[in-house]
């Protein structure tokens, strides 16, 4: 069996922190964390060098290493996709990161650079294009496509055949019902229910809580 190529993490916030304790836990070695900010006190990192630079990168041969991108994605940042691009462009690639306890359909495709984070489930016929992230417990249902650079963040539930374009913000828990098509940048709010279909950047807001100054 062929050697697994070591890994370089992008970023050092939580998203980070999340990818290096499935990859640790799966037995790879994390080279070098790239964080401007000081890692220290997150735990996880110990042991691992601290370099502060996206240019360190380049110190590591394309062909020796794989790169893992750690920076979360939230509604309109467009960070992920330009440090993808940026070393993509220079050579280097993007491991694709599926932790253990995922369940994930062998008739499912995941394409190159996708996360797919702890407890998701991603069933047949579905597709998750490059560089995606498919957060902790998010379900993605049957004949389900998921366009490149897009999120789908913890617990949301994407029924079957909804077809989703780039750079689409699924929010945490939210409901999109079978079926549906999403155009790019689209977003779908925290908790919202989704039953119709979103053109290029559209938004839909969910229902809010509603706090109120004490009297
Ligand atoms: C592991 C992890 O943690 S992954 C991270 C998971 N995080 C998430 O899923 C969060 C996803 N984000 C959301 O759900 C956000 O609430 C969004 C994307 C829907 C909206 O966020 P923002 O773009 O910041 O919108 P913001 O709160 O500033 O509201 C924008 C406008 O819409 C209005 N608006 C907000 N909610 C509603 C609503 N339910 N109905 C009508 N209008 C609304 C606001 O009043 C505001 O109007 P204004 O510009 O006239 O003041």
């Amino acid at each position: 069996m062929s050697r697994q190529k070591p890994l370089i993490l992008i970023g050092g916030g939580g998203h980070a922190c999340v990818l290096a304790d499935i990859l640790l836990g799966q037995g790879r070695e994390i080279l070098a964390v790239i964080c401007p900010n000081e890692i220290s006190a997150r735990g996880i990192f110990a042991g691992i060098p601290h370099l502060t630079r996206d240019e360190d990168i380049l110190q590591f041969a394309a062909d020796s290493v794989l790169l893992v991108n750690g920076i979360g994605m939230l509604p309109h940042s467009t960070l992920r996709r330009r440090i993808n691009l940026k070393f993509l462009e220079k050579g280097y690639c993007f491991e694709t990161v599926i932790a253990s306890d995922a369940k994930v359909s062998s008739f499912a495709e995941v394409k190159s650079g996708a996360q797919i984070l702890n407890g998701a489930r991603v069933h047949t016929g579905a597709v998750i294009a490059e560089h995606t992230i498919i957060n902790t417990c998010a379900l993605i249902e049957h004949d389900c496509h998921i366009g490149a650079y897009t999120h789908v963040a913890p617990k949301a539930t994407v029924c079957g055949e909804v077809r989703m374009a780039e750079d689409v913000y699924i929010g945490a828990n939210a409901t999109l019902i079978q079926g549906l098509m999403l155009g790019p940048k689209s977003i779908v709010g925290a908790g919202a229910i989704l039953t119709q279909s979103l053109n290029e950047g559209e938004i839909c807001f969910p229902a809010r809580s509603l706090i109120k100054e004490k009297i």
